[in-house]
């Protein structure tokens, strides 16, 4: 990029911000970027997050009881199930969007995320994707991803704020993982939906979670889009743990490899685990989605 179009990048970015900080912040978009010392997580044991006997009502409906599960660091979990079994509540828990009549959620060992806002769990290194892209429209693809690195900045600091040379080559990687890199300077709300949704995974890959919870993410892609998701997902196993809510049971497939341990949620509570063949026969499981 050249520096005048870096120049104008900035002068974009710090408007865009200006009227972010005037309108009161951006809330839990900026919060999920940003990314602070302070609860550093214990992954000794190797285990990224465990969901404890968690129970939620909403005024009276029980939408999760007692659900347990807990997810391997550099795991690749699936999370299937029915509408209304409790898949989104489950992340709104993790996420601190929801907080739960009882139980207990950790990231690694000893971080408690039940006493952290939003915003701090974000900052612990737990990233989340929802259904919906929301990328910076206005801003390209490069802006977009510099931003993520830049959202814990003030207006100031951001526009006098420099990449440094690790930061760029960090972009480009990410660029390179989410099939960007011939779009860099592509205004964001001209690409594709899968593409929106890819560069979103981005700006959160620019922070390195170490833990990725993603929202039926490949709702309303071409079949192609939805096999490069699957690529990106499996590149990005091992480096972080991610847990994936979907529907699309071909998709499933990919992910799981055939080896996978894929959860069955229904009716807030863990139905079934295990390979995706054996859920998929387990009787119960076909009860559940009978029908569908
Ligand atoms: N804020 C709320 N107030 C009342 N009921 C709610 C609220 N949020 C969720 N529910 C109910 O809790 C149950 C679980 O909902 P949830 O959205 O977690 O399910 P889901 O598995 O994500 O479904 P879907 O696959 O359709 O997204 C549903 O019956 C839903 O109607």
């Amino acid at each position: 990029m050249t520096p005048d179009l870096m120049a104008a990048g900035a002068e974009r970015l710090a408007r865009l911000q200006q009227r972010e900080a005037e309108r009161g912040g951006s809330g839990g978009r900026s919060a999920a970027y940003g990314r602070v010392a302070g609860a550093e997580a214990d992954f000794a044991h190797g285990v990224a997050l465990y969901v404890e006997d968690v129970s939620v009502s909403f005024d009276g409906f029980k939408a999760l009881k007692s659900l347990s599960l807990s997810i391997d660091v550099g795991e690749l979990r699936c999370i299937i199930g029915p509408n209304g079994a409790g898949k989104t509540t489950m992340m709104d828990c993790i996420t601190g969007k929801t907080r739960p009549d009882s139980g207990r959620v950790s990231f690694g060992s000893n971080v408690d995320l039940l006493r952290l806002s939003e915003a701090e769990i974000a900052q612990a290194g737990v990233g989340r994707k929802f259904q919906k892209p929301t990328v910076y429209e206005e801003l390209s693809v490069f802006e977009n991803l510099e931003l993520a690195l830049k959202a814990d900045r003030g207006v100031r600091s951001a526009l006098f704020w420099r990449l440094n040379g690790e930061q760029r080559d960090r972009i480009a990687e990410v660029l390179a993982l989410i099939h960007l890199q011939h779009e860099l300077q592509r205004t964001a709300g001209l690409l594709s939906h899968g593409q929106k949704q890819w560069l979103e995974i981005g700006m959160l890959l620019m922070q390195d979670p170490k833990l990725l919870l993603l929202d039926e993410p490949v709702a309303g892609m071409t079949d192609e889009e939805t096999e490069r998701t699957a690529e990106l997902f499996l590149s990005l196993e091992g480096q972080h743990s991610l847990v994936v809510v979907e529907h699309d049971m071909k998709f499933v497939e990919q992910l799981t490899e055939g080896r996978k341990k894929v959860t069955v949620l229904h009716e807030g509570s863990v139905l079934a685990e295990g390979r995706l063949a054996e859920v998929q026969a387990n009787e119960k499981v076909v009860e559940v989605y009978l029908g569908r």
